[in-house]
């Protein structure tokens, strides 16, 4: 047994010896494939190819089966506990699963456009959440509407019921939902005061829990998620209506400001400045000078 073990260590000595490192390719091996490609005018085919099949893409009309159109029976409106995923709901109708399914705006080689997301807007049956359906429809995103309707009206969103792109699902986000989705904007909220007043506990729920929900559902999907919150946080406005350009009364330089004057105090205490220096500073920052 000893011998055999002595025996088999000498061979892999002779293997170890009889090995001859692999000879190092010389630099313009690389290159070898671009030569290749340059050979008998094998890139112009190459190109010529790209420009056929873009143009085959372009030219070929995409074609929806004329019961999308306005049929409220395909819109899947449903509960909670019977939703449809979107991508089920696509599947069903739409003929080209497979084949740029998810960029059903048509006519765009396959490749080139941005590939559609699957989004969910809770509250998207309110003011701001059906505008930003609109907006994401017309992107060429598949969009879930998630909404208790509690101030939300189906009739914000009604015109987009038919398009196989688009889902109305009645829940209440305090509850649990599971969706397969790419991006979340969450507006699910009672917006104001006769509203939100009318049951505070729930709308602490509402906020609290649908909000943790629906991060949850971001977190075990991989999803983005906004959150909305109010223009209250800006103080209370001195324009109305408020424009777009305008800041409100809360101004995030403000803070520069009392940073710079603090450093500012800190740097003229090296030199043992005045006590009525000092207060006269303290003076300017309540003001509101600094
Ligand atoms: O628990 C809830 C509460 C509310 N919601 C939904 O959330 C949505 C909130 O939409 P709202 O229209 O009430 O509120 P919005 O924030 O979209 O707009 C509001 O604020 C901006 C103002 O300019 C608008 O006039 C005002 O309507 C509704 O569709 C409502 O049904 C839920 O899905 N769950």
């Amino acid at each position: 047994m000893g011998s055999e073990l002595i025996y088999r260590g000498h061979d892999s000595q002779l293997a170890t010896d009889s090995y001859s490192p692999k000879p190092i390719k010389p630099w313009f091996a690389v290159t070898q494939p671009i030569r290749y490609m340059l050979r008998e005018q094998r890139l112009v085919f190459v190109l010529v190819g790209i420009a056929i099949a873009t143009l085959f893409f372009t030219v070929i009309p995409t074609s929806y089966p004329a019961s999308y159109g306005g049929a409220r029976g395909h819109v899947a409106i449903s509960d909670s506990l019977s939703y449809y995923p979107v991508e089920t709901y696509q599947r069903a109708y739409n003929p080209r699963v497979g084949f740029g399914a998810v960029n059903s705006g048509g006519k765009i080689p396959l490749g080139l456009k941005r590939k559609g997301l699957r989004i969910v807007v809770t509250g998207g049956a309110g003011f701001v959440g059906s505008h930003l359906v609109d907006r994401l429809i017309a992107r060429g995103d598949s969009v879930i509407v998630v909404d208790n309707f509690f101030t939300g009206r189906k009739e914000n969103v009604m015109h987009h019921f038919g398009n196989p792109n688009f889902e109305l699902i009645r829940h209440d986000v305090v509850e649990p939902l599971l969706l397969e989705v790419d991006q979340i904007y969450h507006l699910a909220c009672p917006a104001s005061p006769v509203h939100y007043k009318f049951n505070p506990v729930k709308t602490i729920k509402t906020n609290v829990v649908g909000t943790l929900n629906m991060l949850g559902l971001a977190k075990r999907v991989g999803a983005r998620f906004l959150l909305t919150s109010t223009s209250e946080v800006y103080g209370d406005p001195l324009q109305h209506p408020q424009k777009e350009t305008y800041w409100g009364n809360v101004n995030p330089i403000g803070t520069y400001f009392f940073s710079f004057s603090l450093i500012f105090l800190v740097f003229i205490s090296q030199f043992r400045p005045s006590r009525k220096a000092c207060r006269f500073f303290i003076l300017l920052y309540r003001n509101g000078a600094l």
